[in-house]
C-alpha cells in the first residue's frame, strides 16, 4: 500500500477534488485529517466513508483564510494520529465575476482563501514535518489557470499561479529537510465550484470540445495524480507541476 502508516492532511475536503483525494489516500492505507468550511454533514460523510475503508479520519471545521486555523488543523491531526506525512493544500473558491467592476471584497476574499490560506497551511504543515525530521510530501492544487487566463477569473487565476509558484519556492526551501513540494494543475473538473458556470449548455459543450480526451473532468481524475505525488513513487519529484486536464492546455488548433 502506497501510504501505509502515513497521515495525510487535506484542506477543503468535504466535497469535490479534496474529497476524492482524501478517499483515495485512505484506500492507499493512510489515516486522513480533513478540513472544511461549511457543510458539516458532508464532512462527516467523508469521515464515515474513510472509516468504512478501515482507516481513521477526523474533520476539522475552519476557514483557511484565518492564519490561526493552520497551526490548529495541524495540531489536531498530530493529536489524533501522531504526526503529518503528507499535506494537500486544496481549499479554494472561484466566484466568477467580470474584471471592470470586480468588488474589492470578492477580490480580497479570493486572494485570502486561495493564496494566503495555502501559504498559512503549507507553512504550518512544513514546520511540523521539519520538527518530525522524517521528510514529507506537500501537494498543492493549483490549476491550468496558473498558465492561462479566464475572462471572469481575473481575481482567481493569479491565486492559482501564486500557488504554483509557492510550491516551486517551497521545494527549494524545504528540500534540505527531505520535504517534496509539487502541484497539480487540474483543467475543468465538474464540482460545486463551477456548477453555475457550467449550467450554460453552450459553454459546457464548447469547453468539452477543446479537450482531446473528449470530456470534462471529474474529481476522481485528480485522485491518482495527487496520490502519486504524495507517495514515495514520486520520491525524486519536487518543484514539479502536473497538468491533469485531458490535454486541454496543449490544444491550440
Ligand atoms: N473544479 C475545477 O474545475 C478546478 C478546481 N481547482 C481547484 O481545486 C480546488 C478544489 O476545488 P473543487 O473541488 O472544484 O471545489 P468544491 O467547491 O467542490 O470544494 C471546495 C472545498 O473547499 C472548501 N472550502 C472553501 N472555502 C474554504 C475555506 N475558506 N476554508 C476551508 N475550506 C474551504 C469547501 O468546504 P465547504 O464545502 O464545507 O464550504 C470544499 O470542501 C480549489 O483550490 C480549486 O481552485 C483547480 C482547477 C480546476
Ligand atoms: C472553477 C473553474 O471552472 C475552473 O477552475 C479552474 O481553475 C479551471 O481552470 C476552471 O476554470
Amino acid at each position: 500500500m502506497l501510504l501505509e502508516g502515513k497521515t495525510v492532511l487535506i484542506t477543503g475536503a468535504s466535497q469535490g477534488i479534496g474529497r476524492a483525494a482524501a478517499v483515495e489516500c485512505a484506500r492507499a492505507a493512510a489515516n486522513v485529517a480533513i478540513n472544511y468550511l461549511g457543510d458539516e454533514a458532508e464532512a462527516e460523510s467523508v469521515v464515515a466513508e474513510i472509516r468504512s475503508l478501515g482507516r481513521e479520519a477526523i474533520a476539522i471545521r475552519s476557514d483557511v483564510a484565518d492564519p490561526a486555523s493552520a497551526p490548529a488543523f495541524v495540531a489536531a491531526a498530530v493529536t489524533a494520529f501522531g504526526g503529518v506525512d503528507v499535506f494537500v493544500s486544496n481549499a479554494g473558491i472561484c466566484p466568477f465575476h467580470a474584471f471592470l467592476d470586480m468588488p474589492v471584497a470578492v477580490l480580497d476574499r479570493t486572494m485570502r482563501v486561495n493564496l494566503h490560506g495555502a501559504y498559512y497551511m503549507v507553512q504550518a504543515a512544513a514546520n511540523q514535518m521539519v520538527a518530525q525530521g522524517r521528510g514529507g510530501s506537500i501537494v498543492a492544487v493549483s490549476s491550468i489557470s496558473a498558465l492561462v487566463g479566464g475572462e471572469y477569473q481575473t481575481h482567481y487565476t493569479p491565486t492559482k499561479a501564486g500557488v504554483h509558484s509557492l510550491m516551486q519556492s517551497c521545494a527549494i526551501a524545504l528540500g534540505r529537510h527531505g520535504i517534496r513540494c509539487n502541484s497539480v494543475l487540474p483543467g475543468t473538473i465538474q464540482t460545486a465550484i463551477n456548477k453555475d458556470d457550467l449550467a450554460d449548455p453552450e459553454k459546457r459543450a464548447r469547453m468539452a470540445a477543446r479537450i482531446p480526451l473528449g470530456r470534462l473532468g471529474v474529481p476522481e481524475d485528480l485522485a491518482g495524480p495527487i496520490l502519486f505525488l504524495a507517495s514515495d513513487m514520486a520520491r525524486y519529484v519536487t518543484g514539479a507541476a502536473l497538468l491533469v486536464d485531458g490535454g486541454a492546455f496543449v490544444n491550440l488548433q
